[in-house]
């Protein structure tokens, strides 16, 4: 029995196929952790839903950006970007049983028995595990729930407020919550967040840091791996930290990290996310896999 996390899919469906028969994946024993972005973006959107849907009792999954953004759209809330490969999903006539699998996932994962958590983009400095945890909760509570759900979605959007305080209530305290898990790339070390910068590690504004590269960040010690940052391609060296996004919708490729010895395996994909005929060998994790405590 092994445990794998894999990077953003984004509806790339086929390079997931192509990993899970590289390790010989068997759903009634082997777990699959996702990072969040199941779709968006990638050729096969719906398929890729269908699939996980299926083998959803072999899942642990965490939301993305682009996943809150679908049921959004689901809602008629945000409507779908030129750019978006969300249209199959909302016309499609198992999509109420889809996206309310969706809505039903989780914010952060945290698998006390290995201390390692999973979250689509960070955990902002400022926060302990305890601090992550509770606030997830508050967003998944809200997900769940068909008399918050509405508000929520509608509050979501937005860059505002920067940066956590504990009196902040509502949807905007909410929606700090949702840009910490689904957005944050770079904040500074009290997490006031910059939602502009995209690019590598190099581009952090002045006086704003990568959110796990602050000094005093309170997880430090917490394994944690995460996805949403594609232009770090899956290149930091921070103890404890993963990083899974390879880019598989950007020319990339779709990383899978056996969650326990921390070698991946990396599907390159076509600069459609489709499947590109080259398969990397199994590459041991450049981090150390256990943090120090
Ligand atoms: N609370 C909220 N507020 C606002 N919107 C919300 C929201 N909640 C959900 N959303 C939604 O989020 C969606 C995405 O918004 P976007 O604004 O498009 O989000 P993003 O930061 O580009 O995120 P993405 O997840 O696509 O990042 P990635 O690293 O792959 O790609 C990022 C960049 O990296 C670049 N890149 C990729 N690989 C690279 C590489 N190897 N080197 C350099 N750059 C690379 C790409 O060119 C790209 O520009 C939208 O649909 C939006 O509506």
């Amino acid at each position: 029995m092994a445990t794998y996390a894999v990077g953003d899919l984004q509806g790339c469906l086929e390079p997931l196929k192509c990993l899970l028969k590289q390790v010989a994946f068997d759903p009634q024993l082997d777990r699959l952790w996702l990072v969040g972005d199941l779709v968006n973006r990638g050729p096969q959107s719906l398929e890729t839903l269908r699939f996980l849907y299926r083998m959803r009792e072999s899942l642990v999954c965490v939301l993305g950006n682009h996943d809150l953004h679908l049921l959004a759209a689901a809602r008629n809330i945000e409507r779908l970007k030129k750019s978006d490969t969300l249209r199959e999903i909302l016309d499609a006539p198992d999509s109420a049983e889809l996206l309310e699998w969706v809505r039903q996932q989780k914010l952060m994962h945290y698998d006390e028995q290995r201390d390692v958590a999973m979250v689509h983009a960070g955990i902002p400095p400022q926060w302990s595990l305890s601090r992550a945890m509770k606030c997830a909760a508050e967003v998944e509570t809200a997900l769940r729930d068909d008399n918050m759900l509405l508000a929520y979605l509608d509050g979501m959007y937005g860059n505002d407020p920067a940066k956590w305080d504990n009196d902040l209530k509502g949807v905007t305290r909410l929606r700090v919550i949702t840009n910490y898990f689904t957005r944050m790339r770079f904040c500074t070390a009290e997490g006031k967040l910059d939602l502009k910068s995209k690019e590598g590690l190099d581009t952090a504004p002045a006086g704003y840091k990568p959110w796990f590269q602050h000094k005093d960040r309170k997880t430090k010690g917490l394994r944690i791996i995460f996805g949403h940052w594609a232009a770090l391609e899956g290149n930091i060296h921070e103890p404890g930290i993963s990083a899974l996004d390879t880019g598989c919708v950007w020319g990339g490729s779709l990383t899978l990290m056996n969650v326990d010895s921390g070698e991946r395996l990396s599907c390159k994909c076509d600069e459609h996310g489709g499947l590109a005929p080259t398969v990397a060998p199994l590459i041991p994790q450049t981090s150390p896999v256990s943090a120090p405590r």
